[in-house]
């Protein structure tokens, strides 16, 4: 799967337009003739009887796939309204011989400030379609705030898809958004806002969109603007635009074919004190089951009796201090350490992480390790190029309040920044990994090399939002790491495990059960 910008995909029809494969009418027609056809599949029941459609025109060629729709829809005996934001003489170009179609099949009624939406009762409209603004929405919206406000309701209110009007409870109607919901950056998935300040949000139960997906949605709010979303071919060539999924890991890279134990490198991971080794045990446990030929587990001598009574094929080591750590990491057969879950915040913890630091061995800093460095410049400074940073956007704050502040921002004029945006930047900034936890996670290195982990619609994990699950994660680099793949592809295959593990586990999810699922995974892997 590719995620396109709205520049790449605008120069994908550019280039297919210019060569005469394909007219913009023609592009139109079938992006218009995709969404019938998706709406249908997506309620099937929709096929009979009389239905009502209101359609929601925007000025541009977003406009232009909504007058398809209604003539389309008009054609199936739909009764259908047209609503045009803004002056109809100002609609050029495709949308304009569009417009003028549907004019010769009904009128159309204006769409301003005072337009509140369709109304859910009766006589109500069975869906509503937005194709105000697609991937040419570039600044705050105006007038629309109710409007967004009462289709937000729409999809946010309707478990059972029915809402109470007078004595009767009423069918909602299904929103359905061409492109992207009008609220929705297709760069960066933030929203535009109001220039009212409103917060109201255009939503869709269903988002169908051209081509391929955009960035926006799949990264920050536009799995949950979206709804589902489908996606129509409409006829242009397959290029090798955009920015790629992760897909599963090549068997090569994760497979245990021959070797002996070292062979698979060794893995140290530090621990917590008393009470508080379970983040760095499951992290471990995770290690191990990634294939790390051998994982050791270092805590204080105190935690040594409860580290002993839960770890078996784990190794332990206890460490007294800086001086005691140093010894044990001049051992060059460990190959990857990993620090950070149930760490602690002392300046004990400090000492432990600068000697970690010091190895210059491939290291993933997680949770405590890097709140540590984000308050000591000295530390920040020892972060090294094989280092694995893994934030989760708070941990991202601190580490880096600037790029964050950047990233909070809602969408503007001008390029608007994202998660991948936010991650490269970071990279650079620390030069070192970074792997930017989320639904979508990103993973960037300092010399711009960016991927992305999308577990979101049909493979949304929302399971994984459980403690413990960023420990697992951890683990899983620092497993790999020590089996000598590089930072980058260490942190993008981990990504990839990790999520598909919930996946396969699904509801009732805890971080313990992680590490366990991955033999499963790694069997369908082949490895
Ligand atoms: N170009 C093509 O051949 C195709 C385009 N397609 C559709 O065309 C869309 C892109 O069309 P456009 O580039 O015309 O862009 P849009 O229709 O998304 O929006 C651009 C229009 O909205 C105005 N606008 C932007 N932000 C606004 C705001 N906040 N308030 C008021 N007006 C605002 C712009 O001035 C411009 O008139 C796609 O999302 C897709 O739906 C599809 O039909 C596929 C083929
Ligand atoms: N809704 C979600 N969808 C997909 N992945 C999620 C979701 N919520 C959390 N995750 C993933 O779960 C992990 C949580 O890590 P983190 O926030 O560090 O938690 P903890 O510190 O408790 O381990 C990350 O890998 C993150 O990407
Ligand atoms: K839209």
């Amino acid at each position: 799967m590719r995620l396109l910008t709205a520049a790449e995909m605008r120069e994908i029809e550019m280039a297919a337009m210019e060569s005469g494969s394909m007219s913009g009418i023609e592009l139109m027609e079938r992006a218009g003739a995709g969404v019938v056809d998706a709406i249908l599949e997506e309620w099937p029941e929709l096929r009979h009887g009389r239905r009502r459609a209101v359609v929601l025109c925007g000025p541009g060629n977003n406009g232009g796939d909504g007058f398809v729709v209604a003539r389309l829809l008009s054609g199936c005996r739909w009764d259908v309204e047209v609503r045009l934001l803004g002056d109809p003489e100002s609609v050029t170009g495709d949308a304009r011989a569009n417009l003028d179609r549907w004019l010769r099949i009904d009128a159309i009624q204006p769409l301003d400030a005072s337009y509140d939406g369709p109304v859910c009762g009766e006589g109500a409209a069975d869906i509503v379609v937005d194709a105000l603004f697609g991937i040419g929405l570039s600044r705050p919206l105006e007038g629309l705030e109710t409007l967004a406000f009462n289709l937000e309701d729409f999809v946010d209110l309707s478990p059972d898809g029915l809402r109470p009007v007078g004595n009767f409870k009423w069918p909602i109607p299904k929103v359905v958004a061409l492109d992207v919901p009008s609220s929705l950056c297709a760069d960066s998935g933030k929203v535009f806002p109001h220039a009212s300040g409103a917060a109201s949000r255009f939503r869709a139960h269903l988002t169908v969109t051209f081509h391929k997906l955009k960035r926006g949605h799949v990264l920050g709010v536009g799995p949950e603007l979206c709804g589902r979303v489908r996606i129509v071919d409409i006829g242009l060539a397959d290029t090798d635009a955009g920015l790629p999924t992760l897909g599963p890991p090549a068997r090569g890279a994760v497979a245990k074919v021959e070797g002996h134990k070292y062979d698979h490198g060794h893995a140290f991971v530090l621990s917590g004190g008393v009470g508080k080794g379970g983040a760095a045990r499951m992290a471990a446990r995770a290690a191990l089951r990634v294939g790390a030929g051998l994982v050791t587990l270092g805590c204080e001598p105190a935690a040594l009796t409860e580290n002993a009574a839960q770890l078996n094929a784990i190794m332990l080591r206890a460490v007294t201090d800086a001086t005691d750590l140093e010894q044990v990491l001049a051992d060059m057969r460990i190959t990857a350490l990993g620090l950070g879950p149930g760490l602690g915040l002392t300046d004990h913890e400090a000492a432990l992480l600068r000697v970690m630091l010091d190895a210059g061995r491939p290291t993933v800093l997680d949770a405590d390790a890097l709140s540590l460095i984000a308050r000591d410049d000295d530390l920040r400074a020892q972060v090294h190029k094989r280092c694995v940073l893994t934030p989760h956007r708070g941990e991202f704050a601190r580490l880096f309040p600037d790029i964050s502040e950047r990233l909070d921002a809602p969408a503007g004029e001008g390029a608007t920044y994202s998660e991948i945006d936010a991650a490269r930047d970071a990279a650079s900034e620390i030069g070192a990994t970074v792997l930017l936890k989320g639904p979508a996670t990103v993973i960037a290195t300092p010399t711009g090399r960016v991927a992305i982990n999308a577990a979101v619609y049909g493979h949304a994990v929302p399971w994984l939002a459980t403690a413990g699950a960023g420990d697992v994660l951890s683990g899983l680099i620092v497993g790999l790491l020590a089996r000598d793949l590089s930072p980058f592809d260490a942190a993008c295959d981990a990504a990839w495990l990790h999520a598909e593990a919930a996946h396969r586990f699904g509801a009732g999810l805890i971080a313990e059960d992680l590490p366990d699922l991955i033999p499963g995974v790694l069997a369908s892997l082949g490895a």
